[in-house]
């Protein structure tokens, strides 16, 4: 599955959209727990780190590296400042693509401190002869500096002193294998359970001094598809319209309504993932349909279908790839209240294929 929708520019701008804009950059910052015991859900993941830093702790050590996978938005950054804070170490942070030149990177690990925490996000997107150099470092603390070029060139060895690796990625899939080896502990990311993410969005109200009931917070998460950065970027959008159209107070109806306006409908999707939906059931009575049919009959490009809308499509199990190309599931007929052709519950009342 591809969770990476940054290929695609207008992904990042979708309100339903995982990739932070520049708005949740500024106040993610704000809002991301600074601890193990405040980060919310993830279970399993957190309770292994918390026995790996506790055991280094306990033993006066430099944590061992960490890998962090999982979709956009799910909490690695977090995680990785968690680590920092949790050690009590400085944290450096780069990413894959930042990393150019293996020397780039022989700069950055020889000026790390003892101890420190260096995130690395994006990991792989890396250079492939940054990569090797991070193997040796990882292992060994010590990295080879080319001096020179052609025959003449030599390696100098340079020490490095003990430091954590925090990697993320969004594709471990996409790690070649002696890299991923190299990390102590992996940490695989879920998506977040409903009653987590009311967590989330009653934990970020009361930092952003909104009120919320109980069911406003409900709305808000049951439309969030798993992942806390577009919690919280919904909740933003139902406080303005609280502050708009009501007195600020977040209640069921006003996240309903404040969602309906932005077309973000109860299950989180939106106007394209909608708009997929509608044309595989209403244009091609559900299926089997090619994917470069499908797109032009949206009129949009075959990525933006298939790596913008299709993946939490699958997810939600309303369509599903095959070799004869898309399906939609009886869920999909569902969810937008349409009767498949052929029903036996066609005539009951519901809308039917071309009513709506
Ligand atoms: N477990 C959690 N509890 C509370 N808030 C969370 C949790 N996980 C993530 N968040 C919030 O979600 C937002 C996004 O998290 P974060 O930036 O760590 O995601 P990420 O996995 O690094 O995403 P990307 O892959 O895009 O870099 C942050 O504002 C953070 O506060
Ligand atoms: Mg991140």
């Amino acid at each position: 599955m591809n969770w990476d929708d940054t290929t695609d520019p207008a992904a990042a701008e979708r309100l339903v959209g995982s990739v932070a804009d520049g708005e949740d950059q500024a106040v993610e910052a704000a809002l991301r727990p600074k601890d193990l015991d405040e980060f919310i859900g993830q279970e399993k993941v957190r309770e292994q780190l918390d026995l790996v830093l506790r055991a280094a702790r306990a033993r006066g050590a430099t944590a061992d590296h960490v890998l962090l996978s999982g979709a956009p938005g799910l909490g690695k950054t977090t995680l990785s400042m968690i680590i920092a804070a949790e050690m009590e170490a400085p944290i450096r942070i780069t990413s894959g693509p930042a990393i150019q030149h293996a020397g780039d990177l022989a700069a950055l690990l020889s000026s790390l401190q003892e101890g420190e925490v260096l995130f690395l996000d994006e990991i792989h997107r890396m250079s492939r002869p940054a990569e090797e150099m991070l193997y040796m470092a990882m292992e060994d603390f010590r990295v080879d500096v080319i001096v020179g070029k052609g025959p003449g060139a030599t390696a100098i060895p340079l020490e490095l002193p003990p430091f954590t690796l925090v990697g993320a990625t969004t594709r471990a899939g996409l790690l070649p294998p002696p890299l991923r080896d190299r990390f102590g502990f992996t940490g695989h990311m879920e998506f977040y359970e409903p009653t987590e993410l009311e967590r989330v969005v009653h934990r970020s109200a009361s930092l952003l001094d909104v009120g919320i009931e109980a069911d406003g917070a409900a709305e808000i998460a049951g439309r969030s598809r798993g992942t806390p950065r577009i919690a919280n970027r919904l909740l933003r959008r139902v406080r303005d319209y609280a502050q708009v159209k009501a007195d600020g107070w977040v209640t069921r109806e006003i996240a309903e309504a404040a969602l309906a306006v932005y077309e973000v409908d109860a299950r989180g999707l939106d106007r394209l993932d909608r708009a997929v939906l509608k044309a595989l059931l209403k244009l091609f009575g559900g299926g089997p349909v090619g994917l470069s049919t499908l797109a032009v009959a949206v009129g949009e490009e075959r990525e933006t279908v298939e790596e913008v809308a299709e993946p939490f499509l699958v997810r939600e199990g309303l369509l599903a790839r095959t070799p004869r190309g898309r399906i939609a599931t009886p869920a999909a007929w569902e969810h937008l209240g349409l009767v498949p052709p052929g029903s036996r519950a066609a005539g009951n009342g519901q809308r039917d294929l071309f009513g709506a």
